[in-house]
């Protein structure tokens, strides 16, 4: 965003009074995300857990506030909740504040309304495939007749809107941000809400937050066509941030990617000890960049001895990078594929878990 735009946004924000204690929403740390896009401005606001309801009495005052800056088209202001221990507000991405949204017990989310089923995916390491799994596995549920969403919580990189082709930020109607839609299935994701440089400010305690927001005030499903399946792109690793995503999220079932090498076995080993020390079911294993550059069966032969379900095996195939890049699923562009056969079948034997 243009500096001068930028000061004029901000001085507007912070003129605003902070309900819950002296000082403007700048000043005070209430303002946890502000992009421009062609004179359309995102704003992320964080109110204090305790002190929500006037936030969201605040939400239309904000609005206002923005779009009478010149410029200005149309502002669109989402309201997070700050998880129940406030991190100090000086050092809110600090070890101190990771360290003590990790102490506090975790509040669990409610669960995602007209949403049957949440399935988690996630991978011990980075890279190894796990957003075109799930994006491939949500478009193989659509095709299965499913009624499928995605919701992308890797803050780290969020990938969905691309590998989607989804470029427009979602709506936000009466307190609800209404899902995107491509290849028959609904998406949110982080990427749609903040500019890619600025998703960076996500990471750590807020990351919970904007996942519980998406998955709480997402317009999913209604009371007559209810979500069959909300698949969940969890950010890659084993650390503070997925266990607190983990703990807070309801997921009734796991699916973990890794690629057959020792260093991303090890890493799918760590992923399946946090979700059983969760207590959420691991419903199998999933072998990416399966062929001759690094090898074939590792996976397998690892959900073994984990005691987990083996789902199949994706090859290493340069059309699954192409229509990631391209907005394209293999499943849903390339259906006569051996990589999309292979999701088919994978979502297949996930159906029969699904409520
Ligand atoms: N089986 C495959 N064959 C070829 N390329 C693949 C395959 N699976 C994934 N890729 C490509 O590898 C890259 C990383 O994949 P992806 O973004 O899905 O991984 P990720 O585990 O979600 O990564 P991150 O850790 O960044 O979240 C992408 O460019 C993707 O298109």
């Amino acid at each position: 965003m243009d500096e001068a735009l930028l000061n004029e946004l901000g001085q507007r924000l912070d003129a605003i009074p902070d309900p819950a204690g002296a000082g403007g929403l700048v000043a005070n740390g209430r303002i946890v995300g502000l992009t421009e896009k062609r004179g359309r401005i995102d704003c992320v606001v964080e109110a204090p857990a305790e002190g929500a309801a006037a936030f969201s009495a605040l939400v239309p005052a904000i609005k206002a506030a923005l779009e009478a800056a010149p410029g200005v088209k149309e502002a669109r202001v989402v309201l997070t909740a700050a998880a129940r221990t406030r991190p100090p507000k000086r050092a809110r991405l600090s070890e101190a504040a990771t360290e003590q949204t990790r102490r506090a017990a975790p509040v669990p989310a409610a669960r995602p309304e007209h949403v049957r089923a949440v399935l988690a995916v996630a991978s011990g390491k980075g890279g190894v495939g796990k957003s075109t799994v799930a994006v491939n596995l949500a478009c193989a549920f659509a095709r299965l007749g499913l009624r499928a969403g995605l919701l992308d919580a890797d803050v780290y990189g969020p990938s969905i809107p691309l590998m989607l082709g989804l470029t427009e930020a979602p709506e936000h109607r009466d307190g609800k941000l209404i899902p995107l839609e491509a290849w028959g299935v609904k998406a949110l994701s982080v990427g749609l809400l903040v500019d890619a440089d600025q998703a960076l400010i996500w990471r750590g305690p807020m990351a919970s937050q904007a996942l519980t927001q998406m998955l709480t005030q997402g317009a999913w499903g209604t009371a007559d066509e209810p979500l069959d399946v909300l698949v969940v792109d969890l950010p890659p690793g084993t650390g503070d941030v997925q266990l607190t995503l983990v703990q807070k999220t309801p997921i009734d079932g796991a699916v973990i990617v890794s690629t057959p090498q020792e260093a991303a076995l090890a890493d799918a080993r760590r992923a399946h000890a946090l979700f059983q020390k969760t207590g959420t079911p691991v419903w199998g294993l999933v072998e990416n960049m399966s062929g001759e550059i690094f090898g074939r069966g590792g996976t397998r032969a690892e959900a073994e001895r984990l005691g987990a379900a083996f789902l199949g095996e994706v090859s290493l195939d340069a059309s699954l990078r192409q229509g990631g890049d391209s907005g394209r699923p293999v499943v849903a562009d390339q259906p006569d594929g051996e990589a999309a056969k292979a999701f088919m079948e994978m979502a297949k034997a996930l159906a029969g878990k699904l409520r």
